[in-house]
């Protein structure tokens, strides 16, 4: 971010938390996203990370501490799972206008933005991973939101795709200076660029940087031995090359992984998650 732009905050939480009867969901949340801004949540399953994406997005409304969103904000979301009938044919245009009416050029435009405009008449179901999360990607930008909510985005991709994908994520953070919430729910790898990590677990264990939170002894409490390296950070770096689609050159054609902290790299049970 340019360290002289005055901040635009787009959402506050303050002290934020969700009880359902007798049961706290999460509590206790602090968390700010300003446009150009990269926050992810992390945690172990169930601790919270759905729950205080909901409350900043307004799905679910505080019923501890607030919630406040810039007047007018328009959110994109890019949903862990999709409910689609994959047994119906449909094509990537069909997809991209099933939540709203959306001219040619719009869309041509979106998918051109995540390197899939090739795929506009191609069959939801043939795409792989990596195709199927950009093109959930330009679905949510069409509006051009000034947030999005991106909840697991790399998941049902390989390592090179999962590379690509935060690589757009950085572009797509860089050029519409949007603000970037992700939830990242196998704690494989956060970005490097993620300005502020919040490591839930029913509150806030710990937050910071994505390296700081690697280090914070909450972290290494909260994950145990092996947390250091289930925290996997990735970093960009421009030592390799990208195909016009985004995808990243592959090993012997001018790319290198070394750059990537991957010490712990667990792809098991990673499918589309329809
Ligand atoms: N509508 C609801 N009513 C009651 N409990 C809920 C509801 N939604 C979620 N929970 C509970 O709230 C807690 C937090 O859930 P949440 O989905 O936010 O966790 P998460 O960190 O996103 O988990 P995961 O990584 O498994 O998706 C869990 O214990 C969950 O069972």
């Amino acid at each position: 971010m340019d360290a002289l732009a005055p901040k635009e905050t787009l959402i506050t939480l303050s002290n934020a938390g969700v009880q359902r009867g007798a049961r706290t969901l999460v509590s206790g949340v602090d968390l700010t996203i300003s446009r150009g801004e990269i926050v992810t949540l992390i945690g172990p399953n169930g601790s919270g990370k759905s729950t205080t994406a909901k409350l900043a997005t307004g799905v679910l409304r505080p019923t501890m501490g607030s919630v406040t969103r810039k007047p007018g904000l328009k959110i994109g979301y890019v949903p862990q799972k999709l409910t689609i009938d994959w047994t119906l044919p449909l094509t990537v245009e069909r997809l991209m206008t099933l939540t709203g009416r959306h001219a040619a050029g719009d869309i041509d435009e979106a998918l051109e933005a995540v390197g899939a405009r090739r795929l506009l008449k191609a069959a939801v179901q043939e795409l792989s991973g990596g195709e199927f999360q950009r093109v959930l990607f330009a679905r949510a930008m069409i509006r051009k939101p000034d947030l999005l909510v991106l909840d697991e985005p790399v998941q049902g991709v390989d390592f090179s795709g999962e590379v690509a994908l935060y690589e757009l994520v950085r572009q797509i953070r860089d050029t519409t200076r949007s603000g970037i919430l992700m939830i990242s729910h196998d704690l494989h790898v956060v970005m490097a660029e993620t300005d502020t990590v919040i490591c839930l677990n029913g509150h806030v264990c710990c937050r910071g940087t994505p390296s700081a939170v690697k280090r914070s002894p909450e972290y290494l409490k909260l994950f145990g031995e092996r947390a250091a390296s289930t925290l996997a950070i990735y970093q960009h770096h421009h030592d390799h090359e990208h195909q016009d689609d985004g995808c990243v050159v592959p090993d012997g054609h001018a790319h290198d992984h070394g750059d990537h902290e991957h010490d712990h790299h667990d792809h098991a049970g990673h499918g589309h998650a329809h």
